[in-house]
């Protein structure tokens, strides 16, 4: 496969590593590069390639290893790493770097509601002493005087605004928010399907079809040509008999003939993977099975209402609907519901709200574009704090203005693990 590198990631990429290593006389480099965007974008695999393009030694954590049990792991972790890139530096002789991929994921906070966990903020602060000090970077329990040389250190993210504040402040932080246009589509799906022989043009209207995918998407499309002969394959040797014909067999690998890459098969497979990204956001099982899963808490205020059951769709426009609320109702224990004001939010989402104040949830808010859902990269709007329905929903009310021709979410948010139970979309832009 031919991989391309986008100019502009190339150049942004080299100017930090290549800076970082030069003495500019009364210059302060920011020894953080943190690269930012949609998910699936290309942000990591291209920094692989401009990596082995310059030779550069890349020292790797994930944010998956930014937590753990043990207070402290984490930020010693990124010292460690740290001081193996800066050994890296002095032992080889070659340009080494830090590499911090999905930062965010480990050591954000994603909204008002999720806490910085000690280790998240050993992190930040940690990253933050480690951008200040460069040269200076000792692990506990030991000292060493000597100055190490310094160390790029480049994180990717999706939300780098979830990271503490100060770390991503441009001194310590140079930030590059990496979106690919068409150009750059081209480019890049173009040496994906290098090996297939696809036309400039094909590539000009693969990607004129698919403009809102990501990078990602187009990696599975060529994976997904083969599922054909694979299934083909499959049949031949016996579903029962495949898994002695792949691993640890004797016999000579399969081999496949090339599969059928011509633009309109191309279109139509990616339609179905379309299908399938609509399918997974519309349908949103989860959080059918978290409603459920809230219906059944055992300690939930007799005084709540049923939670619904099932998600609703809006009709044409928006979902939100001038309405007169239900009327009130009596609970077993006597008590009656206070009659819900006057809103122009659906009756089902003001009993939603109503259902999780009472049984102490706090209700999350998230919006997101028409472009920008069908990636689903959602943005929190805000937390609601009030404890009182009618400054919720007012709350909610001026979100929906906020946000008007955008979708719009709520969920609750459980107390203590603040795990999201009955997230529902309530309002869809009207096209
Ligand atoms: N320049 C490229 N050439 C070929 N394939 C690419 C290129 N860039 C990205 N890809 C494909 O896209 C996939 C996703 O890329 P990558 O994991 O780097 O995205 P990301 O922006 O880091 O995503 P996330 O934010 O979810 O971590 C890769 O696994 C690869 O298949």
């Amino acid at each position: 496969m031919g991989y391309y590198i986008a100019p502009r990631f190339l150049n942004k990429l080299a100017v930090h590593i290549t800076k970082n290593f030069l003495n500019l006389p009364g210059v302060r480099v920011p020894l953080i590069l943190g690269i930012h965007g949609h998910k699936g974008e290309g942000k990591t695999f291209q920094c692989e390639l401009v990596f082995d393009l310059m030779g550069v030694e890349a020292v790797h954590i994930s944010g998956g290893e930014l937590e753990s049990p043990d207070a402290g792991d984490p930020a010693r972790l990124i010292r460690l790493r740290y001081r193996e890139a800066a050994d890296l530096i002095r032992t080889r002789g070659k340009m080494a770097i830090l590499m911090i991929n999905d930062l965010d994921a480990g050591a954000g906070r994603f909204d008002q509601a999720t806490q910085y966990t000690v280790n998240t903020q050993l992190v930040n602060g940690t990253l933050m002493n480690i951008a200040d000090n460069p040269t200076n970077v000792q692990l506990p329990g030991s000292y060493d005087d000597k100055p190490l040389p310094r160390v790029p250190i480049i994180v990717t993210g999706n939300d780098l605004t979830t990271l503490y504040a100060p770390l991503v402040r441009d001194g310590r932080m140079e930030k590059f928010y990496w979106e690919p246009n068409r150009e750059d589509k081209i480019g890049i799906v173009g040496g994906i399907f290098e090996p297939d022989e696809l036309s400039k043009s094909d590539v000009e209207t693969l990607v004129d079809t698919f403009l809102e995918q990501s990078i990602d998407f187009y990696g599975a499309l060529r994976s997904r040509i083969y599922d054909e002969q694979i299934l083909g394959f499959i049949e031949s040797v016996g579903f029962a008999r495949v898994g002695k014909q792949v691993v640890n067999s004797a016999e000579k690998p399969p081999s496949f003939k090339k599969p059928d890459f011509s633009l309109s098969h191309l279109i139509e497979q990616g339609k179905l993977i379309v299908n399938e990204q609509r399918r997974l956001q519309e349908l949103r099982l989860a959080a059918a099975y978290n409603i459920g899963a809230s219906n059944s808490q055992p300690n939930s205020s007799q005084d709540s209402a049923p939670a619904p059951t099932t998600q609703y769709e809006r009709g044409n426009g928006s979902t939100r609907r001038n309405a007169e609320v239900d009327p009130p109702r009596q609970t077993s224990n006597g008590h009656n519901y206070s009659k819900p004001q006057a809103t122009t939010i659906d009756s089902e989402v003001v009993q939603q709200v109503q259902t999780l104040l009472a049984q102490g949830y706090r209700i999350g808010v998230e919006y997101v574009d028409q472009r920008r859902f069908r990636t689903g990269s959602w943005q929190s709007a805000t937390v609601i704090q009030a404890q009182d329905k009618s400054e919720a929903i007012a709350t909610l009310e001026s979100c929906l203005a906020d946000h008007e021709n955008e979708y719009v979410r709520v969920f609750g948010i459980q107390p203590g693990d603040r795990q999201r139970v009955m997230e529902t979309i309530i309002q869809r832009p009207s096209r």
